[in-house]
């Protein structure tokens, strides 16, 4: 914005609370509030398209499934859907026992009236009514003084009842009132609303009051709202018959932040809706609200355990995407890209793996504690799969992460290092995401060789240890146990050193249960890898020794500098590697390129 244009001294700063002794900053939560759910209200009366009957169906039915017992269900003057979605629930039987719905309307006579008539037959419901309190809304709004913007709450409370006592005699009537733009509105005066409206209901044990304190529009830091609510928390009368309730919208970004702010200030109940829908900036989002308690060790009281589903709901009520980025909701909410990020998250899995084995625990016995994941994906039905995405941000921990998670490769560090270069130099040409399936392909590609060799081979040190090779497959003489030490020991006559062979149990690459070998091997100066995959042990690492070789042929810088460290040389392939090298990698060595014995 150009300052010369726009100046923000046009905005008016929100007047602190004097409240010099506040305790709220010393308090923590120890228990989930009382929630309501707004989606139905708030959250519909927001949409471009407000939600048709079946879409609201299916909004009450998942609230209901998650565990809400208090639903806004609608402002049933609003529109013939809305009543007649009140009258669906009340003659369909649909609302559970444990559920109290509430619908809302203004202060004004008409609407009070069929308000409450829509609710009759019910066996129990809350009708909330509101009015604006503050000086803006009473000036430019209502043109009212205090006194008559107090009587609005007064009157609409009795008219309210008057029409209940007529309509639902049977009904388990609750009343909620909210003085709207509570934030905005002087202290004295919303108390002294709200003890009017009090003085109407006459809260007692069985009858008690939910007062209700919007931040209608939020303009105010959150700690300005929990001084609010503390002062009211000490000051309201009847305290005991009074549920403090709040209603935080998030023009600021910050409605999260001030309904927690607000429970420790003295707010027993929060309303909100799922992903934060909700007029403008949206109301407060439950789904945030009750995980951030759920990651604080303390039961929501809310089942989010298939986070997913939860959300495909609200997006086809609301008809409004989930960002990505949402916490907990959001496709991307556990998923890394960076590779430090990566590598942390790869190194917390695989220290809880550790620590459980070494108490015979499950892990899921352990304290959840995963760099980078404040919480557990599989705790909101979520997998790990995602947790790690590739691209030119990654590194070797993440790749590494991705072999092993989906393709069952647990790579040995010193390769995980060289692959990730493999994968990096393909993020970076590519520009975008690199999928695991094709982390997988480039892994094969680069260091299984999956064609066959076209002659049979024999390796002349090996007693009874025959490679015969067709079809694809290697076969070996079963009657050697050593068979990996004979490879080593003739690859090292040729120059070769196959310094390690490192196994794991399972390839999922190959969907059998195969054996993968890493074969590390020293050629001159240069250590190449090669990967094998077989049924057994020692074809794998067979497998992996001729992937190795193969690799070592495809990039001839390589082999032109086997057994000599100074002055590269080339060697005459030995007769009979040759064949092998030719038919690995497809190329002709006619004596040109080749392996030899160092030195
Ligand atoms: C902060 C919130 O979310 S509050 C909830 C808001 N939700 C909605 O408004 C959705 C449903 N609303 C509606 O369908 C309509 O607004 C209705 C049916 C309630 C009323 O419709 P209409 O009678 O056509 O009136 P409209 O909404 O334009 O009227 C505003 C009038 O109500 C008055 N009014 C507004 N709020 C209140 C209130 N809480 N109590 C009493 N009067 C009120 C206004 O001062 C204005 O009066 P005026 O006509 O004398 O100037
Ligand atoms: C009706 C009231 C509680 C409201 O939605 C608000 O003030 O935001
Ligand atoms: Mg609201």
């Amino acid at each position: 914005m150009n300052p010369s244009r726009r100046s923000a001294g046009r905005y008016l700063p929100s007047a602190p609370v004097s409240l010099p002794d506040r305790r709220w900053p010393s308090r923590t939560v120890t228990t989930a509030p009382r929630w309501l759910s707004t989606d139905l209200r708030d959250g519909n009366q927001s949409l471009a398209n407000p939600m048709s009957p079946a879409r609201k169906l299916a909004m009450f039915r998942l609230l209901v499934e998650m565990g809400y017992q208090e639903i806004e269900v609608g402002f049933p003057v609003a529109s013939q859907d809305d009543h007649d979605f009140v009258r669906l629930l009340i003659e369909d039987d649909l609302i559970p026992d444990d559920v109290c719905i509430t619908v809302l309307t203004q202060a004004r006579d008409e609407l009070i009236r069929r308000t409450v008539e829509s609710l009759a037959g019910a066996p129990r419901a809350r009708i909330h009514i509101y009015n604006a309190t503050s000086p803006l809304f009473r000036r430019v709004v209502f043109g009212m003084t205090r006194a008559e913007c107090l009587d609005l709450a007064v009157q609409g409370t009795r008219l309210m009842m008057k029409y209940a006592d007529r309509t639902l005699a049977g009904t388990d009537l609750r009343y909620q009132y909210s003085p709207e733009l509570f934030n905005d509105t002087e202290l004295e005066f919303s108390l002294e609303v709200c003890e009017a409206v009090m003085d109407v209901w006459q809260p007692e044990t069985d009858r008690p009051i939910i007062l209700n304190f919007p931040t209608t529009v939020e303009r105010t830091m959150p700690n300005v709202f929990a001084d609010q609510i503390e002062w009211l928390d000490r000051n309201l009368s009847r305290r005991e018959h009074v549920c403090l309730s709040v209603h935080p919208h998030n023009d600021r970004g910050t409605g999260v932040a001030s309904a927690e702010l607000a429970t420790l200030a003295g707010a027993q109940r929060i309303e909100g809706c799922l992903f934060g829908n909700g007029e403008r900036a949206g109301n407060v989002c439950l789904v945030t609200l009750g995980l951030n308690l759920y990651t604080q060790g303390i039961d929501p009281g809310i089942d989010f355990s298939d986070i997913n589903r939860i959300r495909r709901t609200v997006e086809y009520c609301n008809e409004l995407p989930v960002h990505p980025r949402h916490p907990y909701g959001g496709d991307l909410a556990y998923t890394a890209f960076s590779g430090s990020h990566q590598d942390a998250i790869k190194k917390g899995f695989d220290e809880r793996a550790r620590a459980a084995m070494a108490i015979g625990a499950s892990v899921d016995d352990l304290p959840w504690e995963v760099p980078y994941l404040p919480l557990d994906p599989e705790d909101v039905g979520r997998t790990y799969e995602t947790v790690v995405r590739i691209n030119s941000q990654s590194g070797k921990g993440g790749v590494a992460y991705v072999l092993a998670s989906r393709h069952g490769m647990l790579l040995p560090r010193d390769l995980q290092l060289e692959f990730a270069a493999v994968v990096q130099a393909q993020a970076d040409a590519a520009g975008a995401e690199i999928s695991p399936a094709r982390i997988g392909e480039l892994f094969l590609q680069e260091y299984v060789v999956q064609r066959p060799l076209s002659v049979p081979l024999r390796f002349r040190d090996m007693v009874d240890t025959e490679l015969h090779v067709g079809g694809g497959g290697f076969t070996v003489g079963a009657a050697r146990a050593d068979a990996v030490e004979q490879i080593r020991t003739t690859m090292l006559s040729w120059g070769i050193d196959v310094r390690a062979v490192h196994r794991t149990g399972v390839g999922a690459v190959s969907e059998r249960d195969d054996v993968v070998v890493y074969a590390e091997c020293r050629l001159g100066t240069r250590t190449v890898w090669g990967v094998g995959i077989d049924a057994g042990p020692d074809t794998a690492a067979f497998a992996a020794v001729r992937a190795a070789l193969s690799r070592a042929l495809r990039s001839g810088t390589a082999l032109e500098t086997v057994g000599d460290l100074d002055a590269p040389v080339m060697h005459p392939a030995p007769p009979l590697l040759r064949p092998v090298l030719a038919g690995a990698a497809g190329l002709d060595l006619a004596g040109t390129v080749g392996l030899d014995r160092a030195g």
